[in-house]
């Protein structure tokens, strides 16, 4: 008896999800076969490739759609292909996919479940308002001779080891961006150009690594999404949020005692916890960690991914030297915050790294009220509602690299972003996301990946070390896109 209720237990389960396969078809919209059970992640699941790269080879196949329809596991997700289409989600109908699909309580995860990137509706909306001043162009203003003092003791560790050796590249930029964000949202000399392994490089090396059994829970949530609400999984390791913690509150602590204001992101936070009774030193800490977590990884990544595209080419680099040398040659061997917004090939060169690399390789949101898809006249689908709790995805690597947007779009070429007509990417280009849910570090983020990059090609020539497994490939578990063997460099003083 029990063997019979089994069986058709399993095979009802097994018609349901078959029949959950013919979502799509049912609509029109097409899409690649799915694999019973995996759907068509299977290579991700398999830890082949990453997500980004799944969703980008999807992305390429289907040339001619708007959209494509496939099955994470059984559930039908959506990516979307068409700009126009991608501005109304980002944009015009932002009502109806304001959340990121992503999911953190922040009873169990306090510091990241409080981040902007996690939160959803009013809370978001409040916390992204409550934020955002800390991000304008004035206060980049007011952070920047930190990122400059930084930046100088970039050159002199890197003048220090390069007889010895080559450099892992994202090493080095994570010591960079670790001690440019522990002055400039910390107040604080990170020393990870002192030391060897300083407690921020500790922080940092395992703040975003779900390890062992969370990592386990992290794929099953994936799999099967009604788990989120059933197991409780965290990002932010329990020592590294004990350690941040800590750190934050020593901070506020000795800063209230001694009665000390610095230009950074934490008296900006000190401040909200001083005129606001509902802002509390775990949100101090949440926002403090915020920053540190996107500040420096997001930027490091970038910045070795720059340099490497460097160190390729050769005749970019040369050209870029001329433009960042004229700049300090002008300003007494410095380079005032003015004038690095005038540098135009660095700014070329930046966005080209970014759209061949961009470190969030896909944006995956979430309908939160029912939207109707209303076709072209040429296209084969009728109306159909995306409904509410669908995915839909933006696949940046898959738009940065589509040839009808980008000729050679495999190739390092700044000269693209010099030659383009404003807004002429728009909506096809997106490192940061687009609309009021893009990055509230952008403008940080790139400060100090171009001051870090200037002071570097203004006193080294760099080349690709033999080490570097070429053609790079992306690591298929990373969150973020990254190669998988890293990137060595070597440094050549110059000046
Ligand atoms: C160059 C480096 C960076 C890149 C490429 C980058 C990229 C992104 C992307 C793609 C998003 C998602 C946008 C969307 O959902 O539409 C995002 C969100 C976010 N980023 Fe960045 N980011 C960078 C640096 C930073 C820095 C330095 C910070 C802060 C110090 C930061 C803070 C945030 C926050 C708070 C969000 C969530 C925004 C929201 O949901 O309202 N990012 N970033």
């Amino acid at each position: 008896m029990i063997l019979i209720v089994v069986l058709i237990a399993v095979t009802s389960g097994l018609f349901l999800l078959n029949l959950n396969y013919k979502y799509w078809k049912k609509r029109g919209v097409p899409g690649p076969k799915p694999t019973f059970f995996v759907g068509n992640l299977a290579d991700n699941f398999l830890v082949k490739k990453s997500l980004s790269d799944l969703y980008a080879e999807i992305y390429q196949k289907f040339q001619d759609s708007r959209l494509v329809g496939i099955f994470k596991a059984n559930t039908p997700v959506l990516i979307i292909r068409d700009p126009e289409l991608i501005k109304d989600i980002t944009v015009k109908s932002f009502q109806h996919f304001h959340d990121n699909d992503l999911f953190l309580d922040k009873n169990i995860d306090p510091l990241l479940g409080r981040n902007p990137f996690f939160l959803k509706g009013e809370e978001w909306r409040s916390t992204r308002a409550l934020l955002t001043p800390g991000f304008t162009s004035g206060k980049m203003k007011w952070v920047y001779p930190s990122l400059e003092e930084v930046s100088r003791d970039l050159v002199t560790y890197i003048d220090k080891h390069q007889e010895t050796t080559s450099f892992k590249a994202k090493e080095l930029c994570m010591r960079f961006t670790l001690n440019s964000v522990g002055a400039c949202a910390f107040g604080l000399d990170a020393k990870c150009f002192e030391e060897d392994n300083p407690e921020f490089k500790q922080i940092g090396d395992r703040f975003l690594v779900p390890e062992g059994f969370q990592a386990v829970k992290a794929f099953l949530i994936r799999m099967i999404p009604v788990l989120r609400k059933m197991v409780s999984f965290r990002i932010t390791p329990k020592d590294v949020e004990e350690k941040l913690t800590n750190i934050v509150r020593q901070t506020l602590r000795y800063r209230e005692d001694n009665n000390i204001v610095r230009n950074d992101f934490m008296h900006i936070l000190y401040q909200m916890t001083k005129t606001n009774s509902d802002f509390k030193e775990v949100d101090a800490t949440a926002h403090a960690a915020g920053f540190f977590v996107e500040g420096y990884e997001t930027s490091s990544v970038v910045m070795h991914f720059l340099l490497y595209e460097l160190a390729a080419n050769r005749r970019v680099q040369l050209k870029l030297r001329q433009e960042i040398d004229k700049a300090f040659d002008e300003n007494d061997n410095t380079l005032p915050y003015e004038e690095l917004q005038k540098l135009v090939y660095l700014d070329a060169a930046f966005n080209e790294a970014l759209r061949l690399h961009p470190p969030v390789g896909s944006l995956r949101k979430v309908c939160t009220k029912a939207y109707t898809y209303t076709p072209k006249e040429d296209e084969m689908i009728k109306s159909f509602i995306i409904e509410e709790g669908m995915i839909v995805i933006l696949s940046l690597y898959g738009l940065h690299r589509d040839p009808k947007y980008f000729t050679d779009p495999d190739c390092f070429k700044p000269e693209r972003f010099l030659d383009a007509k404003k807004d002429s990417f728009k909506y096809v280009f997106m490192p940061f996301g687009e609309g009021q849910r893009a990055c509230l570090g952008q403008r940080f983020g790139s400060l100090q990946v171009k001051i870090g990059v200037a002071y570097i090609i203004r006193n080294f020539e760099i080349s690709v070390n033999g080490n570097t497994q070429l053609p790079i490939k992306y690591d298929p578990v990373y969150i973020l896109t990254l190669p998988k063997e890293p990137v060595w460099l070597d440094f050549k003083k110059i000046r």
